[in-house]
C-alpha cells in the first residue's frame, strides 16, 4: 500500500512558531502571506504555530503537466516561507521550443535540466534559504535518483531531499491542461507524458523514504490541504531524526 495522503488524514497540529519567510526568493512567488493559509480547512491558528525544524527541506513537487505542480509549489513556499523555484523556468530554449512544437523531451534533453534543477535548490540553502521548493515533472525513477543526489554535494548534514508527487488520471490533467491558457505545453503532451511516467511505487516509497503521495483529483482548496498535510508529515518526521 502506498504512503497516500488521504483528506481523512487532516489532524490538528501543534508546533512552534513559523521561520521569518526568506528576503529574497529564487523564483517569483511574493513572500506575502498566502491569503488561502487563512480560509485553509486547517485551522490557521495552529497552522501558524507550525514549527520549520532546523533541517534545510528541498521539497520537489513532481508529476506530469496539468497536475498542479505550480500551483501547489506556489502555496507551499508562501505557507512555509520557503523560496520557490520554477523549473519549467530552468528549460534551455530547445527543450521549450521542442515541447510547444509538441514533441516529448527524451533522457537526452532533460539530464542538464534535472542537474540544474538540483543545483539551484542548492544554490537557495547555500543562500539562506530555510528550504525550497522545486517544481519538476521528474517523470523516471532516475530522475528523481538525480535529484536524489543533492544529498551528496550538500555541504549542510541537515539537508533534505523530499519528493511530493501529485497523483492524478489522465482526464484530469487533460481537462486542466486543457483550461490552461498561454503556456507551451498543450494537451497533446500528455498522452506521452503519461507514457514516460513511472509513478512511485511501493519499493521506491518504502526503501527510499522520501516521497509523499498527494491525489490531486479534488478541488484547489482539498488538494492544498492534502499538499500540507504530506509536507507537515515531512517536517515532523525530520525534526525526529
Ligand atoms: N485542484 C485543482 N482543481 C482545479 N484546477 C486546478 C487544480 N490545481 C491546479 N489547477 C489548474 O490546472 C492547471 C494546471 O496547473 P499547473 O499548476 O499549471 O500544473 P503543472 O505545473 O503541473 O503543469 C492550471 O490552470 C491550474 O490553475
Ligand atoms: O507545466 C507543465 O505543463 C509541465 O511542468 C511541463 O512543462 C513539463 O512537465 C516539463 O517541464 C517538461 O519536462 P518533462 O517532459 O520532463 O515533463
Amino acid at each position: 500500500m502506498l504512503q497516500t495522503v488521504e483528506q481523512s488524514h487532516l489532524k490538528p497540529l501543534h508546533y512552534a512558531p513559523p521561520p521569518t519567510p526568506p528576503t529574497s526568493n529564487t523564483g517569483s512567488t511574493s513572500n506575502t502571506p498566502n491569503t488561502s493559509y487563512t480560509s485553509s480547512s486547517l485551522n490557521s491558528a495552529k497552522a501558524a504555530e507550525m514549527s520549520i525544524t532546523d533541517h534545510h527541506h528541498i521539497l520537489i513537487v513532481t508529476g506530469p503537466a496539468g497536475c498542479g505542480k505550480s500551483t501547489i509549489a506556489k502555496y507551499l513556499a508562501d505557507r512555509y516561507g520557503f523560496d520557490y523555484i520554477e523549473g519549467d523556468e530552468f528549460h534551455p530554449k530547445a527543450n521549450i521550443d521542442k515541447m510547444a512544437a509538441g514533441i516529448p523531451l527524451n533522457d537526452e534533453d532533460r539530464w542538464d535540466w534535472l542537474i540544474l534543477l538540483r543545483d539551484q535548490a542548492l544554490v537557495a540553502l547555500k543562500d539562506g534559504a530555510k528550504g525550497v521548493v522545486v517544481t519538476c515533472s521528474a517523470l523516471k525513477k532516475k530522475y528523481r535518483d538525480v535529484i536524489r543526489t543533492a544529498r551528496l554535494y550538500n555541504e549542510d548534514p541537515n539537508a533534505n531531499v523530499h519528493f511530493v508527487y501529485l497523483r492524478a488520471d489522465k482526464e484530469t490533467l487533460l481537462a486542466r491542461v486543457r483550461a490552461r491558457q498561454g503556456h507551451y505545453m498543450k494537451d497533446a503532451m500528455v498522452e506521452s507524458q503519461f507514457a514516460a511516467l513511472e509513478e512511485p511505487d511501493e519499493a521506491e516509497c518504502k526503501q527510499l523514504k522520501d516521497v509523499e503521495i498527494v491525489d490531486v483529483k479534488g478541488t484547489l482548496q482539498e488538494v492544498q490541504d492534502l499538499a500540507t498535510v504530506a509536507v507537515d508529515k515531512v517536517l515532523v518526521g525530520t525534526s525526529r531524526q
